[in-house]
């Protein structure tokens, strides 16, 4: 495997402008198809995630054969990303591989999350059993995976960048596994270089649990990454 070095050139990632979203919100992010095929890959790796948690076998050992061949394959073909490449803010393309919402990463939710006019981010899911925790349930570190991601976002819509300094969830009722669940994150102040923001999860009616959080924006950020901190 080769490792590539030129990765901080101009990708087809970035934001929606809240101002431009209707009443029903406009999806947020976009992460275009790099036209190799990795998201499609992503999306049935996905399901094999699914399949091998959720189900019973009597033999796999062909399906063992198969991935370790696949997974030899790639190993060939592929050119390695340094996580270095995306050290800096600005840098947009690391998204791609985020565990919260990364298109070409097997192991994220199905979060497609919408902005709204007032800058609240939505996102429509429902996960499955490769999530749960308690039986029936979706594991509550997932719930706050989601979570930590959507307060992100909300900050994003807000034109602004963070990191989780400090991260509050209170899980209310338990957040049941394939049934709708509505995230919903927003920014509530901002004072110098400390950012607070809220989120709820919600099925129908049912509040499951919502989240506080303490953002601390970095040190040195210029006024372009913060106007635009995912497209850099
Ligand atoms: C678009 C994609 C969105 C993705 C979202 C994903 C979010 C993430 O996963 S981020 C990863 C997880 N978070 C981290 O790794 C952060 C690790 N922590 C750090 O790097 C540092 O502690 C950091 C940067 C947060 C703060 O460090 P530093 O810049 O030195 O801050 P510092 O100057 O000490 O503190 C600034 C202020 O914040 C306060 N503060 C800092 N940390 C905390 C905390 N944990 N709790 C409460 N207050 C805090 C300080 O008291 C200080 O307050 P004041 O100005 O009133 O004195």
């Amino acid at each position: 495997m080769t490792t590539d070095t030129s990765a901080t050139d101009d990708r087809p990632f970035g934001t929606t402008d809240p101002a431009s979203a209707g009443e029903e919100g406009a999806p947020f992010l976009r992460q275009d198809d790099d036209a190799s095929g990795s998201t499609d890959l992503a999306r049935e790796l996905r399901r094999v995630r699914g399949l091998v948690a959720g189900s019973r076998f009597d033999d796999v050992h062909d399906a063992v054969r198969t991935v370790r061949e696949l997974a030899d394959h790639l190993e060939a073909v592929g050119t390695m990303v340094r996580p270095s490449d995306y050290a800096t803010w600005g840098v947009p393309e690391h998204l791609a591989s985020n565990p919260a919402i990364g298109s070409r990463n097997p192991v994220s939710p199905p979060l497609e999350p919408v902005v709204l006019p007032d800058a609240t981010v939505r996102a429509d899911l429902r996960l499955g059993i490769e999530y749960q925790g308690p039986p029936g349930c979706v594991h509550g570190g997932i719930v706050a995976l989601v979570f930590d991601e959507m307060l992100g976002l909300a900050n994003a819509a807000a034109k602004s960048v963070g990191l989780t300094a400090d991260l509050r969830v209170s899980y209310i009722s338990p957040t049941p596994l394939y049934a709708p669940l509505r995230f919903e994150a927003r920014q509530d102040r901002v004072e110098g270089r400390k950012i607070w923001a809220s989120a709820t999860v919600y099925t129908g009616e049912t509040l499951c649990a919502r989240a506080e959080a303490l953002f601390i924006e970095p040190r040195g950020i210029s006024d372009a990454q913060r106007d635009r901190p995912i497209e850099g």
